[in-house]
Protein backbone atom coordinates (compact mmCIF):
# COMPACT_ATOMS: atom_id res chain seq x y z
CA UNK A 1 0.00 0.00 0.00
CA UNK A 2 1.79 3.53 -1.06
CA UNK A 3 0.86 6.04 1.57
CA UNK A 4 1.94 9.65 1.33
CA UNK A 5 2.93 11.83 3.98
CA UNK A 6 0.94 15.28 4.36
CA UNK A 7 0.75 17.25 7.29
CA UNK A 8 -2.31 16.24 9.77
CA UNK A 9 -5.25 17.56 9.94
CA UNK A 10 -7.11 18.53 13.13
CA UNK A 11 -8.16 14.76 14.98
CA UNK A 12 -11.48 14.14 14.69
CA UNK A 13 -13.21 10.96 15.00
CA UNK A 14 -16.43 9.99 13.20
CA UNK A 15 -18.33 6.47 13.65
CA UNK A 16 -20.12 5.82 9.99
CA UNK A 17 -22.99 3.39 9.67
CA UNK A 18 -23.16 1.08 6.40
CA UNK A 19 -26.81 -0.43 5.38
CA UNK A 20 -25.74 -3.25 3.87
CA UNK A 21 -28.79 -3.91 1.11
CA UNK A 22 -29.08 -7.79 0.25
CA UNK A 23 -32.71 -8.10 -1.43
CA UNK A 24 -32.65 -9.01 -5.05
CA UNK A 25 -35.43 -10.07 -6.96
CA UNK A 26 -33.48 -11.79 -10.22
CA UNK A 27 -34.09 -14.18 -13.00
CA UNK A 28 -33.26 -14.51 -16.42
CA UNK A 29 -36.44 -14.68 -18.41
CA UNK A 30 -36.59 -15.53 -21.87
CA UNK A 31 -39.24 -13.12 -23.31
CA UNK A 32 -41.06 -15.36 -25.98
CA UNK A 33 -44.58 -13.83 -25.21
CA UNK A 34 -45.90 -10.64 -24.67
CA UNK A 35 -45.44 -9.00 -21.01
CA UNK A 36 -48.56 -7.28 -20.85
CA UNK A 37 -49.43 -9.08 -17.54
CA UNK A 38 -46.87 -8.68 -14.42
CA UNK A 39 -44.58 -11.46 -15.16
CA UNK A 40 -43.54 -13.08 -10.97
CA UNK A 41 -39.74 -12.91 -10.14
CA UNK A 42 -37.14 -15.02 -8.97
CA UNK A 43 -35.85 -14.20 -5.74
CA UNK A 44 -31.75 -15.86 -4.72
CA UNK A 45 -30.99 -17.15 -1.23
CA UNK A 46 -27.80 -15.62 -1.99
CA UNK A 47 -27.20 -11.84 -2.12
CA UNK A 48 -24.24 -12.39 -4.38
CA UNK A 49 -25.57 -11.32 -7.88
CA UNK A 50 -23.62 -14.13 -9.80
CA UNK A 51 -25.25 -16.62 -7.77
CA UNK A 52 -28.33 -15.33 -8.45
CA UNK A 53 -27.81 -15.79 -12.49
CA UNK A 54 -27.07 -19.44 -12.22
CA UNK A 55 -30.23 -20.72 -10.03
CA UNK A 56 -33.19 -19.21 -12.23
CA UNK A 57 -35.80 -22.24 -10.54
CA UNK A 58 -36.04 -20.92 -7.02
CA UNK A 59 -39.67 -19.93 -5.85
CA UNK A 60 -41.65 -17.63 -7.83
CA UNK A 61 -42.22 -13.87 -5.70
CA UNK A 62 -44.78 -11.21 -7.17
CA UNK A 63 -43.32 -8.60 -8.92
CA UNK A 64 -43.97 -6.21 -6.40
CA UNK A 65 -41.41 -6.93 -4.47
CA UNK A 66 -39.43 -5.20 -7.14
CA UNK A 67 -39.94 -1.45 -6.06
CA UNK A 68 -37.83 1.23 -5.61
CA UNK A 69 -39.08 2.67 -2.31
CA UNK A 70 -36.32 4.95 -2.52
CA UNK A 71 -37.67 8.56 -0.53
CA UNK A 72 -35.28 10.47 -3.43
CA UNK A 73 -37.45 9.39 -6.40
CA UNK A 74 -39.63 12.46 -6.82
CA UNK A 75 -36.59 14.95 -6.89
CA UNK A 76 -33.95 13.16 -8.28
CA UNK A 77 -32.98 12.53 -11.83
CA UNK A 78 -31.07 8.98 -11.52
CA UNK A 79 -34.08 6.37 -11.68
CA UNK A 80 -37.32 7.27 -14.07
CA UNK A 81 -39.28 4.54 -12.80
CA UNK A 82 -40.21 3.12 -9.01
CA UNK A 83 -41.89 -0.02 -10.08
CA UNK A 84 -40.87 -3.52 -11.66
CA UNK A 85 -37.11 -3.42 -11.74
CA UNK A 86 -36.74 -6.29 -13.28
CA UNK A 87 -38.62 -5.31 -16.05
CA UNK A 88 -37.93 -1.83 -17.50
CA UNK A 89 -40.75 -0.52 -19.89
CA UNK A 90 -38.46 -0.96 -22.97
CA UNK A 91 -38.05 -4.31 -22.59
CA UNK A 92 -41.61 -5.31 -24.11
CA UNK A 93 -40.29 -3.21 -27.44
CA UNK A 94 -36.97 -4.77 -27.53
CA UNK A 95 -38.85 -8.68 -27.34
CA UNK A 96 -41.28 -7.41 -29.91
CA UNK A 97 -37.67 -5.60 -32.50
CA UNK A 98 -35.92 -9.11 -32.28
CA UNK A 99 -39.09 -11.62 -32.68
CA UNK A 100 -39.58 -9.25 -35.93
CA UNK A 101 -35.44 -9.65 -36.83
CA UNK A 102 -35.57 -13.57 -36.57
CA UNK A 103 -34.60 -13.88 -33.15
CA UNK A 104 -37.75 -15.73 -30.86
CA UNK A 105 -35.24 -16.59 -28.00
CA UNK A 106 -34.46 -13.19 -26.58
CA UNK A 107 -33.16 -13.16 -23.11
CA UNK A 108 -33.47 -10.86 -20.37
CA UNK A 109 -31.13 -11.01 -17.11
CA UNK A 110 -32.54 -8.86 -14.30
CA UNK A 111 -29.19 -8.83 -12.39
CA UNK A 112 -29.09 -7.13 -9.41
CA UNK A 113 -31.96 -4.76 -8.31
CA UNK A 114 -30.54 -2.72 -5.42
CA UNK A 115 -26.99 -1.32 -4.38
CA UNK A 116 -25.91 -2.04 -8.20
CA UNK A 117 -24.37 0.85 -9.12
CA UNK A 118 -20.59 0.63 -7.83
CA UNK A 119 -19.57 3.97 -9.82
CA UNK A 120 -20.97 6.71 -9.17
CA UNK A 121 -19.78 11.04 -10.36
CA UNK A 122 -21.87 13.15 -7.60
CA UNK A 123 -21.57 17.22 -7.90
CA UNK A 124 -21.45 19.15 -4.16
CA UNK A 125 -22.99 22.15 -3.49
CA UNK A 126 -24.77 23.89 -1.09
CA UNK A 127 -22.66 25.54 1.94
CA UNK A 128 -19.73 24.11 4.53
CA UNK A 129 -22.52 23.82 6.71
CA UNK A 130 -25.06 22.00 4.97
CA UNK A 131 -23.51 20.93 1.98
CA UNK A 132 -25.84 18.70 -1.00
CA UNK A 133 -24.34 15.85 -2.52
CA UNK A 134 -25.58 13.88 -4.75
CA UNK A 135 -27.61 14.45 -8.61
CA UNK A 136 -29.20 17.38 -10.57
CA UNK A 137 -32.69 18.09 -10.14
CA UNK A 138 -34.65 16.84 -13.61
CA UNK A 139 -33.47 20.19 -16.33
CA UNK A 140 -32.24 22.39 -13.27
CA UNK A 141 -28.59 22.96 -11.43
CA UNK A 142 -29.83 22.80 -8.14
CA UNK A 143 -28.01 19.41 -6.64
CA UNK A 144 -30.80 16.86 -4.56
CA UNK A 145 -28.87 15.50 -1.91
CA UNK A 146 -29.41 11.58 -2.27
CA UNK A 147 -28.27 9.52 1.19
CA UNK A 148 -30.24 6.74 1.00
CA UNK A 149 -30.18 5.86 -2.84
CA UNK A 150 -31.59 2.92 -3.52
CA UNK A 151 -29.24 2.39 -6.14
CA UNK A 152 -26.02 3.32 -4.81
CA UNK A 153 -23.58 0.68 -3.84
CA UNK A 154 -24.12 0.79 0.16
CA UNK A 155 -20.33 1.73 1.03
CA UNK A 156 -20.87 4.42 -1.37
CA UNK A 157 -24.00 6.00 0.95
CA UNK A 158 -21.46 5.71 3.89
CA UNK A 159 -18.42 6.89 1.59
CA UNK A 160 -20.70 10.31 0.77
CA UNK A 161 -22.18 10.36 4.69
CA UNK A 162 -17.97 10.75 5.66
CA UNK A 163 -17.42 13.23 3.32
CA UNK A 164 -20.45 15.12 4.27
CA UNK A 165 -19.03 14.99 7.72
CA UNK A 166 -15.71 15.94 6.79
CA UNK A 167 -16.73 18.81 4.65
CA UNK A 168 -18.36 20.26 7.81
CA UNK A 169 -16.12 19.80 9.96
CA UNK A 170 -13.29 20.90 8.29
CA UNK A 171 -15.58 24.14 6.86
CA UNK A 172 -14.71 22.96 3.07
CA UNK A 173 -16.74 25.47 0.79
CA UNK A 174 -18.35 23.68 -2.13
CA UNK A 175 -17.96 25.05 -5.65
CA UNK A 176 -20.27 27.62 -6.23
CA UNK A 177 -20.82 27.65 -10.50
CA UNK A 178 -22.71 31.14 -10.49
CA UNK A 179 -19.90 32.99 -8.63
CA UNK A 180 -16.96 30.24 -9.33
CA UNK A 181 -15.92 30.37 -6.07
CA UNK A 182 -15.82 27.76 -3.25
CA UNK A 183 -13.33 24.45 -4.06
CA UNK A 184 -14.83 21.06 -3.92
CA UNK A 185 -16.85 20.46 -7.27
CA UNK A 186 -17.60 16.53 -7.63
CA UNK A 187 -16.61 13.34 -5.78
CA UNK A 188 -16.27 10.21 -7.71
CA UNK A 189 -17.27 7.39 -6.11
CA UNK A 190 -16.02 3.66 -7.67
CA UNK A 191 -16.49 0.92 -5.13
CA UNK A 192 -13.71 -2.65 -5.77
CA UNK A 193 -15.51 -5.68 -4.64
CA UNK A 194 -12.73 -7.70 -5.52
CA UNK A 195 -11.18 -8.82 -1.73
CA UNK A 196 -9.37 -11.91 -1.62
CA UNK A 197 -8.81 -12.11 2.24
CA UNK A 198 -12.04 -12.53 2.34
CA UNK A 199 -14.85 -15.33 1.67
CA UNK A 200 -16.60 -15.18 -2.41
CA UNK A 201 -20.11 -14.67 -0.36
CA UNK A 202 -18.96 -11.18 1.48
CA UNK A 203 -16.95 -9.50 -0.79
CA UNK A 204 -19.65 -7.67 -2.65
CA UNK A 205 -21.06 -6.22 0.56
CA UNK A 206 -17.68 -5.88 1.88
CA UNK A 207 -16.81 -3.18 -1.35
CA UNK A 208 -14.10 -0.50 -0.69
CA UNK A 209 -14.58 3.09 -2.35
CA UNK A 210 -11.86 4.61 -4.12
CA UNK A 211 -12.91 8.74 -3.55
CA UNK A 212 -11.71 11.38 -6.34
CA UNK A 213 -12.06 14.53 -4.85
CA UNK A 214 -12.39 17.11 -8.20
CA UNK A 215 -11.28 20.35 -6.68
CA UNK A 216 -10.95 23.81 -7.94
CA UNK A 217 -7.69 24.76 -8.54
CA UNK A 218 -5.13 24.12 -10.84
CA UNK A 219 -3.05 22.23 -9.53
CA UNK A 220 -1.75 20.22 -5.72
CA UNK A 221 0.63 23.98 -5.91
CA UNK A 222 -2.06 26.08 -4.82
CA UNK A 223 -2.98 27.85 -1.39
CA UNK A 224 -5.91 26.26 -1.28
CA UNK A 225 -4.07 22.36 -1.44
CA UNK A 226 -4.29 21.71 2.38
CA UNK A 227 -8.06 22.25 2.83
CA UNK A 228 -7.87 19.30 0.21
CA UNK A 229 -5.16 17.71 1.74
CA UNK A 230 -6.90 17.95 5.61
CA UNK A 231 -10.25 16.25 3.71
CA UNK A 232 -8.15 13.62 2.36
CA UNK A 233 -6.70 12.68 5.44
CA UNK A 234 -10.03 12.50 7.65
CA UNK A 235 -11.48 10.23 4.93
CA UNK A 236 -8.95 8.08 5.68
CA UNK A 237 -8.43 8.36 9.33
CA UNK A 238 -11.95 7.50 9.59
CA UNK A 239 -12.75 4.98 6.94
CA UNK A 240 -8.94 3.40 6.40
CA UNK A 241 -8.02 0.69 7.75
CA UNK A 242 -7.54 1.67 11.13
CA UNK A 243 -11.02 2.80 11.34
CA UNK A 244 -13.48 0.88 12.84
CA UNK A 245 -14.79 -0.05 9.30
CA UNK A 246 -12.23 -0.07 6.43
CA UNK A 247 -14.27 1.56 3.86
CA UNK A 248 -11.91 3.93 1.91
CA UNK A 249 -10.04 1.92 -0.50
CA UNK A 250 -7.75 5.51 -1.43
CA UNK A 251 -8.21 8.78 -2.30
CA UNK A 252 -7.66 10.52 -5.29
CA UNK A 253 -7.92 14.78 -6.63
CA UNK A 254 -8.85 15.92 -9.53
CA UNK A 255 -8.27 19.46 -10.76
CA UNK A 256 -10.74 21.21 -12.46
CA UNK A 257 -10.73 24.91 -12.75
CA UNK A 258 -12.67 25.16 -16.23
CA UNK A 259 -16.38 26.78 -16.12
CA UNK A 260 -18.26 24.39 -18.81
CA UNK A 261 -20.22 21.21 -17.55
CA UNK A 262 -16.94 18.81 -17.73
CA UNK A 263 -16.69 17.03 -14.58
CA UNK A 264 -13.12 16.25 -14.66
CA UNK A 265 -9.66 17.95 -15.55
CA UNK A 266 -7.01 16.44 -16.85
CA UNK A 267 -4.93 16.72 -13.66
CA UNK A 268 -4.80 13.94 -11.04
CA UNK A 269 -2.88 13.03 -8.09
CA UNK A 270 -3.24 10.10 -5.83
CA UNK A 271 -3.03 11.22 -2.04
CA UNK A 272 -3.63 8.06 -0.12
CA UNK A 273 -4.25 4.65 0.75
CA UNK A 274 -3.75 1.96 -2.47
CA UNK A 275 -2.71 3.37 -5.61
CA UNK A 276 -4.00 0.51 -7.58
CA UNK A 277 -7.45 -0.12 -7.87
CA UNK A 278 -8.16 -4.16 -9.04
CA UNK A 279 -11.69 -5.45 -9.81
CA UNK A 280 -12.65 -9.04 -10.84
CA UNK A 281 -14.84 -9.31 -14.24
CA UNK A 282 -14.71 -11.77 -16.68
CA UNK A 283 -12.54 -14.27 -15.35
CA UNK A 284 -9.73 -11.55 -15.00
CA UNK A 285 -8.58 -9.05 -12.85
CA UNK A 286 -9.16 -5.52 -14.46
CA UNK A 287 -7.41 -2.61 -13.08
CA UNK A 288 -9.06 0.52 -13.19
CA UNK A 289 -7.57 3.89 -12.38
CA UNK A 290 -10.05 6.53 -12.11
CA UNK A 291 -9.50 8.43 -15.40
CA UNK A 292 -10.62 5.52 -17.05
CA UNK A 293 -13.69 4.51 -18.43
CA UNK A 294 -15.31 1.58 -15.70
CA UNK A 295 -18.52 0.02 -16.23
CA UNK A 296 -20.96 1.08 -13.04
CA UNK A 297 -22.85 -2.16 -12.85
CA UNK A 298 -19.85 -4.18 -12.19
CA UNK A 299 -22.44 -7.39 -11.56
CA UNK A 300 -24.26 -7.04 -14.47
CA UNK A 301 -21.46 -6.78 -16.66
CA UNK A 302 -19.73 -9.92 -15.44
CA UNK A 303 -22.67 -11.59 -16.27
CA UNK A 304 -22.93 -10.10 -20.10
CA UNK A 305 -19.26 -11.41 -20.38
CA UNK A 306 -19.72 -14.72 -19.27
CA UNK A 307 -22.62 -15.10 -22.12
CA UNK A 308 -20.45 -13.08 -24.94
CA UNK A 309 -17.62 -15.94 -24.49
CA UNK A 310 -20.32 -18.57 -25.21
CA UNK A 311 -20.68 -16.62 -28.69
CA UNK A 312 -16.55 -16.68 -29.86
CA UNK A 313 -14.77 -19.73 -30.25
CA UNK A 314 -11.45 -21.36 -29.25
CA UNK A 315 -9.03 -19.84 -31.30
CA UNK A 316 -10.91 -16.68 -32.21
CA UNK A 317 -8.71 -13.40 -33.75
CA UNK A 318 -10.56 -10.48 -32.23
CA UNK A 319 -10.89 -6.82 -32.45
CA UNK A 320 -11.97 -4.78 -29.73
CA UNK A 321 -13.53 -1.88 -31.13
CA UNK A 322 -14.47 1.43 -28.39
CA UNK A 323 -12.59 -0.70 -25.74
CA UNK A 324 -11.69 1.18 -22.95
CA UNK A 325 -9.05 -0.32 -20.53
CA UNK A 326 -9.65 -3.61 -23.23
CA UNK A 327 -11.41 -5.17 -20.80
CA UNK A 328 -13.98 -7.32 -23.38
CA UNK A 329 -10.73 -8.11 -25.00
CA UNK A 330 -8.72 -9.54 -22.42
CA UNK A 331 -11.03 -11.48 -21.13
CA UNK A 332 -11.47 -13.48 -24.55
CA UNK A 333 -7.81 -13.54 -24.30
CA UNK A 334 -7.45 -15.20 -21.48
CA UNK A 335 -10.57 -17.28 -21.08
CA UNK A 336 -9.88 -18.33 -24.78
CA UNK A 337 -6.36 -19.61 -24.38
CA UNK A 338 -6.13 -23.07 -25.63
CA UNK A 339 -4.49 -22.34 -28.90
CA UNK A 340 -1.48 -20.25 -29.76
CA UNK A 341 -2.44 -18.59 -32.66
CA UNK A 342 -4.77 -16.12 -30.89
CA UNK A 343 -4.61 -12.70 -31.24
CA UNK A 344 -6.91 -9.59 -29.57
CA UNK A 345 -6.24 -5.73 -30.78
CA UNK A 346 -7.85 -3.05 -28.61
CA UNK A 347 -8.77 0.38 -29.97
CA UNK A 348 -9.67 2.97 -27.85
CA UNK A 349 -9.61 6.87 -27.77
CA UNK A 350 -9.54 8.13 -24.29
CA UNK A 351 -5.44 7.79 -24.14
CA UNK A 352 -6.12 7.29 -20.16
CA UNK A 353 -7.11 3.75 -20.41
CA UNK A 354 -3.38 3.02 -21.78
CA UNK A 355 -2.21 2.17 -18.48
CA UNK A 356 -5.06 0.15 -17.26
CA UNK A 357 -4.74 -1.81 -20.26
CA UNK A 358 -0.88 -2.79 -19.30
CA UNK A 359 -1.68 -3.13 -15.69
CA UNK A 360 -4.37 -5.65 -16.50
CA UNK A 361 -2.42 -7.78 -19.22
CA UNK A 362 0.84 -8.31 -16.53
CA UNK A 363 -2.03 -10.58 -14.62
CA UNK A 364 -2.80 -12.63 -17.05
CA UNK A 365 -1.74 -16.14 -16.85
CA UNK A 366 1.59 -16.29 -18.16
CA UNK A 367 0.70 -19.44 -20.19
CA UNK A 368 -1.03 -17.17 -22.54
CA UNK A 369 0.52 -16.90 -26.00
CA UNK A 370 -1.69 -14.49 -27.43
CA UNK A 371 -0.68 -11.38 -29.33
CA UNK A 372 -2.32 -8.71 -27.73
CA UNK A 373 -2.35 -4.98 -28.34
CA UNK A 374 -3.94 -1.77 -27.11
CA UNK A 375 -4.35 0.89 -29.95
CA UNK A 376 -4.88 4.72 -28.62
CA UNK A 377 -6.96 5.61 -31.86
CA UNK A 378 -10.62 7.15 -33.09
CA UNK A 379 -12.12 3.99 -34.32
CA UNK A 380 -14.33 6.52 -36.96
CA UNK A 381 -11.23 6.96 -38.46
CA UNK A 382 -10.28 4.20 -41.50
CA UNK A 383 -12.33 1.78 -39.40
CA UNK A 384 -11.80 -1.25 -42.00
CA UNK A 385 -8.02 -0.76 -41.27
CA UNK A 386 -8.40 -2.32 -37.41
CA UNK A 387 -10.66 -5.49 -39.05
CA UNK A 388 -8.26 -7.22 -40.82
CA UNK A 389 -7.07 -10.09 -39.55
CA UNK A 390 -10.20 -10.87 -37.49
CA UNK A 391 -12.73 -13.00 -37.38
CA UNK A 392 -14.87 -11.82 -34.39
CA UNK A 393 -15.58 -8.13 -33.99
CA UNK A 394 -16.84 -6.74 -30.64
CA UNK A 395 -17.85 -3.07 -30.97
CA UNK A 396 -18.93 -1.52 -27.40
CA UNK A 397 -19.69 1.84 -28.29
CA UNK A 398 -20.68 4.84 -26.27
CA UNK A 399 -24.95 5.79 -26.01
CA UNK A 400 -24.99 7.35 -29.53
CA UNK A 401 -23.92 4.46 -30.91
CA UNK A 402 -21.47 3.33 -33.86
CA UNK A 403 -19.74 5.67 -35.94
CA UNK A 404 -21.12 6.43 -39.07
CA UNK A 405 -17.86 5.40 -40.99
CA UNK A 406 -17.73 1.68 -39.17
CA UNK A 407 -21.42 1.36 -40.05
CA UNK A 408 -20.33 2.17 -43.57
CA UNK A 409 -17.77 0.07 -43.80
CA UNK A 410 -19.76 -3.12 -42.32
CA UNK A 411 -22.05 -2.39 -44.86
CA UNK A 412 -19.62 -2.64 -47.41
CA UNK A 413 -17.57 -5.63 -45.52
CA UNK A 414 -18.11 -7.85 -48.64
CA UNK A 415 -16.83 -5.66 -51.16
CA UNK A 416 -13.73 -4.75 -48.94
CA UNK A 417 -13.13 -8.45 -48.24
CA UNK A 418 -12.90 -8.97 -52.32
CA UNK A 419 -10.41 -6.18 -52.66
CA UNK A 420 -8.16 -7.18 -48.94
CA UNK A 421 -7.84 -10.72 -50.82
CA UNK A 422 -7.31 -9.62 -54.77
CA UNK A 423 -5.09 -6.79 -54.34
CA UNK A 424 -1.08 -7.39 -53.96
CA UNK A 425 -1.50 -3.57 -51.37
CA UNK A 426 -5.17 -3.06 -49.92
CA UNK A 427 -5.35 0.60 -49.16
CA UNK A 428 -5.75 -1.14 -45.40
CA UNK A 429 -2.16 -3.57 -45.31
CA UNK A 430 -1.45 -3.06 -42.12
CA UNK A 431 2.29 -3.26 -43.36
CA UNK A 432 2.71 -0.79 -45.65
CA UNK A 433 0.88 1.71 -43.84
CA UNK A 434 1.71 5.38 -44.45
CA UNK A 435 -0.83 7.52 -43.07
CA UNK A 436 -0.03 9.40 -40.42
CA UNK A 437 -3.26 9.15 -37.76
CA UNK A 438 -2.56 5.28 -38.33
CA UNK A 439 0.88 5.46 -38.21
CA UNK A 440 0.41 7.57 -34.21
CA UNK A 441 -1.77 5.33 -33.39
CA UNK A 442 0.76 2.82 -33.74
CA UNK A 443 3.61 4.86 -32.09
CA UNK A 444 1.41 5.09 -28.92
CA UNK A 445 0.16 1.27 -29.19
CA UNK A 446 0.78 -1.55 -26.66
CA UNK A 447 1.61 -4.94 -28.05
CA UNK A 448 2.59 -8.22 -26.87
CA UNK A 449 3.24 -10.37 -29.45
CA UNK A 450 2.73 -13.87 -29.32
CA UNK A 451 5.48 -16.00 -28.75
CA UNK A 452 4.26 -18.29 -32.16
CA UNK A 453 5.24 -16.77 -35.46
CA UNK A 454 1.79 -15.67 -36.75
CA UNK A 455 0.89 -15.56 -40.84
CA UNK A 456 -0.62 -12.40 -42.58
CA UNK A 457 -4.86 -12.92 -42.54
CA UNK A 458 -6.40 -10.42 -45.03
CA UNK A 459 -9.66 -11.84 -43.74
CA UNK A 460 -12.42 -9.80 -42.48
CA UNK A 461 -15.06 -10.58 -38.93
CA UNK A 462 -17.47 -13.20 -39.88
CA UNK A 463 -19.37 -12.28 -36.78
CA UNK A 464 -19.96 -9.05 -35.14
CA UNK A 465 -20.85 -8.59 -31.07
CA UNK A 466 -23.07 -5.73 -30.64
CA UNK A 467 -22.74 -4.27 -26.89
CA UNK A 468 -25.29 -1.46 -26.32
CA UNK A 469 -26.14 0.94 -23.64
CA UNK A 470 -27.68 3.09 -26.19
CA UNK A 471 -31.34 1.43 -27.01
CA UNK A 472 -32.77 3.99 -29.65
CA UNK A 473 -29.27 4.01 -31.67
CA UNK A 474 -28.93 0.30 -31.13
CA UNK A 475 -32.16 -0.07 -33.48
CA UNK A 476 -30.63 2.73 -35.68
CA UNK A 477 -27.43 0.69 -36.32
CA UNK A 478 -29.24 -2.40 -36.89
CA UNK A 479 -31.20 -1.80 -38.93
CA UNK A 480 -28.60 -0.26 -40.94
CA UNK A 481 -26.53 -3.55 -40.92
CA UNK A 482 -29.36 -5.71 -41.79
CA UNK A 483 -30.86 -3.43 -44.78
CA UNK A 484 -27.21 -3.91 -46.11
CA UNK A 485 -28.00 -7.25 -46.34
CA UNK A 486 -24.06 -8.37 -45.50
CA UNK A 487 -25.48 -9.05 -42.34
CA UNK A 488 -28.12 -11.01 -40.10
CA UNK A 489 -29.04 -11.09 -36.87
CA UNK A 490 -28.61 -14.29 -34.98
CA UNK A 491 -29.04 -13.54 -31.42
CA UNK A 492 -29.80 -11.19 -28.91
CA UNK A 493 -29.67 -10.62 -25.12
CA UNK A 494 -30.87 -8.36 -22.67
CA UNK A 495 -29.35 -7.18 -19.32
CA UNK A 496 -30.08 -4.63 -16.32
CA UNK A 497 -27.36 -2.74 -16.08
CA UNK A 498 -29.63 0.42 -14.77
CA UNK A 499 -32.37 -0.61 -12.82
CA UNK A 500 -35.14 2.20 -12.04
CA UNK A 501 -34.05 3.52 -15.30
CA UNK A 502 -35.49 3.12 -19.18
CA UNK A 503 -31.77 1.60 -20.38
CA UNK A 504 -31.01 -1.82 -20.85
CA UNK A 505 -27.86 -3.51 -22.02
CA UNK A 506 -28.01 -5.36 -25.20
CA UNK A 507 -25.67 -8.18 -26.84
CA UNK A 508 -26.83 -8.69 -30.06
CA UNK A 509 -24.62 -11.50 -32.04
CA UNK A 510 -24.74 -11.07 -35.86
CA UNK A 511 -23.35 -12.86 -38.55
CA UNK A 512 -22.14 -12.68 -42.49
CA UNK A 513 -25.00 -12.61 -45.02
CA UNK A 514 -28.91 -12.13 -45.19
CA UNK A 515 -29.71 -15.09 -42.96
CA UNK A 516 -33.19 -16.15 -43.49
CA UNK A 517 -34.73 -13.18 -41.45
CA UNK A 518 -34.77 -11.08 -44.87
CA UNK A 519 -37.58 -12.29 -46.45
CA UNK A 520 -37.71 -12.73 -50.64
CA UNK A 521 -40.70 -10.54 -52.15
CA UNK A 522 -43.10 -13.28 -53.88
CA UNK A 523 -42.64 -12.71 -57.78
CA UNK A 524 -45.20 -10.29 -59.17
CA UNK A 525 -46.56 -9.46 -55.75
CA UNK A 526 -47.48 -5.46 -55.59
CA UNK A 527 -45.45 -3.42 -53.43
CA UNK A 528 -47.48 -1.41 -51.54
CA UNK A 529 -45.67 -0.62 -48.25
CA UNK A 530 -41.96 -0.24 -48.02
CA UNK A 531 -39.89 -2.87 -46.35
CA UNK A 532 -38.87 -1.89 -43.23
CA UNK A 533 -35.19 -3.40 -43.85
CA UNK A 534 -35.10 -1.03 -47.22
CA UNK A 535 -35.89 1.99 -45.32
CA UNK A 536 -31.95 1.97 -43.98
CA UNK A 537 -30.62 1.49 -47.47
C1 LIG B 1 -19.32 2.16 -23.33
S1 LIG B 1 -17.60 2.46 -23.14
C2 LIG B 1 -16.99 0.82 -23.30
C3 LIG B 1 -15.62 0.61 -22.74
C4 LIG B 1 -15.17 -0.84 -22.60
N1 LIG B 1 -15.66 -1.70 -23.65
C5 LIG B 1 -15.55 -1.40 -21.24
O1 LIG B 1 -16.55 -2.10 -21.14
O2 LIG B 1 -14.85 -1.11 -20.27
C6 LIG B 1 -17.24 3.23 -24.66
C7 LIG B 1 -15.77 3.56 -24.87
O3 LIG B 1 -15.62 4.05 -26.22
C8 LIG B 1 -14.61 5.04 -26.22
N2 LIG B 1 -14.79 5.81 -27.48
C9 LIG B 1 -15.73 6.74 -27.76
N3 LIG B 1 -15.61 7.17 -29.03
C10 LIG B 1 -14.58 6.49 -29.58
C11 LIG B 1 -13.97 6.48 -30.87
N4 LIG B 1 -14.40 7.27 -31.85
N5 LIG B 1 -12.93 5.65 -31.10
C12 LIG B 1 -12.47 4.83 -30.10
N6 LIG B 1 -13.01 4.79 -28.85
C13 LIG B 1 -14.05 5.61 -28.59
C14 LIG B 1 -14.87 5.79 -24.93
O4 LIG B 1 -13.73 6.53 -24.53
C15 LIG B 1 -15.22 4.66 -23.97
O5 LIG B 1 -14.06 4.17 -23.32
Amino acid sequence: MSVFFLPAPPSVTVTVAIHRTTTTCSSIQTLQQPLSQPQPSLPSSSSSSNSLLTSPKTSPVLSSGCSLNCPHFESCSGCTHEDNLHRPAVLQEAATFFKKLGVSDFSFDTCRLYGWRCRAKLAIRGTSTDPLIGLYEEGTHNVVDIPDCKAHHPSINAAVELLRKGIKILNIEPYDEDEQTGYLRYVQMAVTTYNTSLPASERYRSGRVQVSLVWNSRSETSASFEKLNNLATFLWRNGGPNSKVHLIHSVWANFQTSTNNVIFGNRWRHILGERDFWEHVGGIDVYLPPSSFGQANTRAFDSLLQKLHKYVPIGSSVTDLYAGAGVIGLSLASTRKCRKEVSVRCVEINKESKLAFEKTTERLPSSLDSSISWHHADTSIEPLSWLVGSDILVVDPPRKGLDPSLIGALRDIKSAERKAMTLENPTFNVKDEKRPWILRAREESIRIPSRTPQEEDRSLPQTLIYISCGWESFKENCMALLSSKAWHLSKAHGFNFFPGTQSIEILAVFKRGPGTSVKKKKPGKKKNKKNSLERWS
